[in-house]
């Protein structure tokens, strides 16, 4: 039976494109709606509204999205805090019940929001497909584990007293409100994760989505709010971070936060969650500047689709995207023709079409960002060996699509160090895996990583590689393509502030604090 993941949805079956393509229609014949705050069990307008439009199309509007205040946030976490004190205290039967019914009303709408997301972020039919999949499974993956986990509850030995009985137990209890921070690239997988986490463990939760992408977290909202959850245990706000960030990492009832964005906003939260009165909870997933090896033992076939896929998938918005490649020169120059003709053939233009793999960047900004990095890679003593174009005409005019960029990068070249977050790979040539690996380790950011060699070289490879997430001999995606249940995923260094991954084993202990109970009878 067919399982949609990030690996297998480069094939999926023809009925998956039937359906989107009639859940678009359906969609598209809605837009421009009105859309509410989530706050207290109630949907909410804010005072102002801002019409988001889609970057395949700026005349699209896809609607037009609340925008919370500081008062709204304050408002939102009143409704969280006094929710607190039942949903902790809900059986965990319970809690999982709901949120298990959140997981199928996901399913039951994975088209609807998957054209929502393709629209809203410019991502292909089956990356929407997928980050809506993935989110159900997140919300089922967390319900599975907290019950097999035993809700963290251990008896522990009673102390060797001789006369008396003095019982142990380790109990771990949430910590109450829990502000979600969202990006724009994944915005409804990205939210859900961490909502779907905080909710099982008991805490209730209060969800900022990113300003590009208010209408990803209004869908979860949706389902949430259909699943029958109690009034102020989930709440949303759309709006700007500059009224709404500081107003929530701020808030005297803020117990903790996840954050995933970029490492400069999330090195700003954990400082600033850090301070006050005690230190709080901040799990902060960050940047990634992704690196991978290609040996001269490597197939090259499998090679060059696990780096095209990675490089250039969702333009390269991917924390996981592909940004920097090592080549053994013996394979080079066979390697990049490989990699021209693959990036030629592929089909770019409006993602919501089958025949489109690469859709726009997400923004204006984003576009004007890609052609200040072409011109630095051209001024830097770069070659560009494929792609370096913004598009603007004809099919192109009305939205920010740019072409796929390969360029070979001098050794000192500035930009191997910066997360550009655009479908642009930089490579060069290397004399030994070794060399490939120190390269590959020469960053700040540790997030992702890719090896394409023989065994022995993966286990060397994999033995020194300073990154949380690796991939070797993957034509699936060099360095992207995680998926719950099957690959953890959080960064080293930079780009993740815990060392445990999302979807881990030790994911969600992080949502509770650790109680120990003596009791003597
Ligand atoms: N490690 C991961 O799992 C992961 C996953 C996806 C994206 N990312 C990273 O996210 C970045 C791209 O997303 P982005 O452009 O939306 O990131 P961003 O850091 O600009 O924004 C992330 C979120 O933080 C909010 N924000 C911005 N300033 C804030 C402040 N001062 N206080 C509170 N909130 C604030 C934004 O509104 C948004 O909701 C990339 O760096 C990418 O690598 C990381
Ligand atoms: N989970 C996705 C990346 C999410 C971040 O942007 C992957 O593994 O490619």
């Amino acid at each position: 039976m067919y399982k949609l993941t990030y690996s297998t949805m480069f094939d999926p079956p023809p009925e998956m494109h039937s359906r989107f393509d009639a859940a678009l229609k359906e969609v598209r014949s809605q837009l421009g709606a009105k859309h509410a705050l989530h706050i207290d069990g109630e949907d909410v307008h804010a005072q102002q509204h801002r019409d988001k439009r889609s970057p395949i199309d700026r005349d699209v509007v896809l609607g037009a999205f609340s925008q919370a205040t500081a008062a709204d946030a304050d408002r939102a976490m009143q409704a969280a805090k006094a929710a607190l004190p039942k949903w902790r205290a809900t059986p965990v039967a319970e809690r999982t019940r709901l949120l298990r019914k959140v997981a199928q009303l996901i399913e039951e709408r994975v088209y609807q929001i998957s054209a929502a997301l393709a629209l809203e972020v410019g991502k292909n039919r089956m990356e929407a497909l997928g980050e809506t999949q993935e989110t159900a499974d997140f919300f089922t993956v967390y319900c599975d584990d907290f019950e097999k986990q035993q809700s963290f509850d251990h008896v522990l030995p009673n102390d060797p007293l001789p006369n008396a009985v003095s019982r142990n137990r380790s109990v771990m209890k949430p910590y109450g409100v829990w502000v979600v921070i969202t990006p724009f690239n994944f915005p409804f997988a990205l939210a859900g994760g961490p909502v779907a986490a905080a909710l099982v463990t008991g805490n209730t939760v209060v969800l900022k989505g990113a300003s590009e992408t208010p209408w990803a977290g209004r869908l979860l909202a949706d389902c949430l709010r259909d699943a029958g959850l109690p009034p102020g245990v989930f709440n949303y706000l759309s709006g700007p971070s500059a009224a709404i960030g500081d107003a929530l990492i701020q808030h005297p009832h803020t117990a903790g936060v996840t954050f995933t964005g970029s490492y400069d906003v999330g090195m700003k939260i954990a400082r600033q969650m850090i301070q006050g009165r005690y230190p709080r909870p901040c799990i902060a997933e960050m940047g990634g500047k992704n690196a991978c090896v290609v040996t001269a033992k490597a197939d090259l076939e499998r090679a060059a689709a696990g780096i095209v896929r990675s490089a250039y998938g969702m333009g390269g918005q991917k924390c996981s995207a592909l940004s920097r490649l090592y080549v053994e020169d013996a394979v080079a120059d066979e390697l990049v023709a490989k990699l021209r003709s693959k990036i030629a053939a592929l089909g770019i233009g409006d993602p919501t079409r089958v025949e489109n793999w690469f859709g726009p960047v997400v923004s204006e900004k984003a576009q004007r960002d890609y052609a200040r990095y072409v011109e630095q890679l051209r001024t830097g003593g770069a070659t560009i060996v494929a792609g370096g174009e913004v598009l603007t005409q004809g099919a192109f005019a009305n939205g920010y699509f740019v072409t796929p960029t390969l360029a070979e990068a001098p050794a000192d070249h500035a930009l191997w160090r910066e997360e550009m977050f655009l479908p642009i790979l930089m490579w060069r040539r290397i004399r030994s895996l070794d060399e490939g690996v120190d390269l590959a380790n020469d960053s700040d950011l540790g997030l992702t990583a890719g090896v394409y060699g023989s065994d022995e070289e993966v286990k060397s490879f994999l033995d020194r590689i300073e990154a949380g997430v690796t991939y070797a001999n993957r034509p699936q995606g060099a360095t992207t393509g995680a998926w719950p249940g099957y690959q953890p995923f959080g960064g080293w260094k930079g780009s993740g502030n815990t060392g445990k991954a999302i979807a881990s084993f030790y994911y969600l202990a992080q949502y509770m604090r650790e109680q120990s109970q003596t009791i003597v009878e």
